[in-house]
């Protein structure tokens, strides 16, 4: 199949956005708005971001665009419209190729978001990015300077999933030896990125949010530095799932601060309006923890504290070009 087969099999039928205009088929996509634009790319490479020994092609699809939709929810966006660059190697069926835009298409379904366009080249190792469109009402985008002294930070769902998954993926496990393995697999293969709850913090004039893609200790010292202040994190209120004790007290300590992947928000909102930040998680069933408070900005932008011992907390969680 060449490339402009490959573009006509992936082409919808349908869009699901009545403000697009022209999706795929011209020189560019066009659509209209009277809001406020976000916009956001991530790339995924094989064997950086994921290997074909630990995800179906689905997954890879599906993950993709969940990380993407994941920044979206962090700036408070509603999710509209997706563009994919994918570069191909030759050992790259039709089949999987069709399953990678299979898993896409099922997570897009959800926020009715369509594929507007992309490109399409051949090249040595799989890469896919992803940019996602969406949009929030004037003036509410979610931004990482917004945290102030004395806000509490908080967390939705559990942290250190992803990355237990992985380990579990990649580790011998001929004899099932996990406690809910399933459970850690499939948060690291299908995230479920938080738009409903951070579209229900619509009311609130301020709150900072972050998504976890690299780890709450990188995630927290961006609010941080940001905002020019200070995150100190209670390290026994960091939530983890109730099985993850299973794991070694160095596994726990380092995904849950530094994993990433796991697509939670963090976030930063006033005192007076934690009842809003409460009433958002309820609504949309979401687990919801305070970690910690944001203080005066110190010589570090993030303090970890464990029984009243407060140490710095370095950045840790995954860099590239290290
Ligand atoms: N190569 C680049 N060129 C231009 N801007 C970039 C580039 N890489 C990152 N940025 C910008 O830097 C900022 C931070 O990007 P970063 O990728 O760290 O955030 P993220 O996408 O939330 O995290 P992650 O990629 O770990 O999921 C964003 O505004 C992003 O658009
Ligand atoms: C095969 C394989 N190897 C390693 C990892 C772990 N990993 C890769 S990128 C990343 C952080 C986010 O990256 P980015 O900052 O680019 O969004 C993490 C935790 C994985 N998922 N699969
Ligand atoms: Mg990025
Ligand atoms: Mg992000
Ligand atoms: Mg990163």
């Amino acid at each position: 199949m060449d490339e402009f087969s490959f573009i006509d099999s992936i082409k919808p039928t349908y869009y699901r956005q009545p403000s697009l205009l022209k999706g795929i088929g011209d020189d560019a996509a066009v659509f209209r708005s009277s809001k406020d634009i976000v916009t956001a790319v991530d790339t995924f490479v094989e064997d950086v971001h994921f290997s074909r020994s630990t995800m179906e092609p689905y997954h890879i699809g599906y993950r993709a665009l969940g990380a993407n939709i994941s920044d979206l929810a962090a700036m408070g966006a509603s999710p509209s419209f997706y563009l994919v660059s994918i570069v191909i190697p030759k050992n790259w069926t039709q089949a999987e190729l069709s399953q990678i835009y299979s898993g896409m298409d099922d997570l897009a379904s959800k926020y009715h978001m369509d594929i507007i366009g992309g490109d399409t080249v051949s090249g040595k190792q799989l890469t896919i990015s992803i940019t996602v469109i969406g949009y929030t009402i004037t003036n509410k985008a979610r931004y990482r300077q917004h945290a102030k002294e004395g806000d509490i930070v908080f967390v939705t769902g559990t942290l250190g999933d992803s990355l237990a998954g992985f380990h579990i993926l990649t580790s011998d496990n001929e004899n099932n030896r996990y406690v809910d393995q399933d459970f850690y697999i499939h948060r690291h293969r299908k995230p479920e990125p938080r738009v409903a709850f951070a579209q229900a913090l619509e009311s609130l004039d301020r709150v900072s949010l972050n998504d976890v893609s690299d780890g709450i200790a990188n995630e927290a010292s961006e609010i941080a530095e940001a905002s020019n202040v200070s995150i100190v994190l209670r390290e026994n209120d960091i939530p983890v799932a109730p099985s993850f004790y299973q794991f070694t007290y160095e596994q726990q300590y380092q995904w849950k601060l530094s994993g990433g992947e796991d697509f939670e928000l963090l976030g930063t909102v006033a005192k007076g309006d934690w009842a809003v930040v409460n009433e958002a998680a309820e609504k949309t069933n979401t687990q919801l923890t305070v970690i910690g408070s944001v203080v005066e900005e110190e010589k570090h932008p993030v303090y970890i504290e464990d029984n009243a011992m407060r140490k710095v907390l370095k950045k840790s969680g995954y860099t590239h070009l290290k």
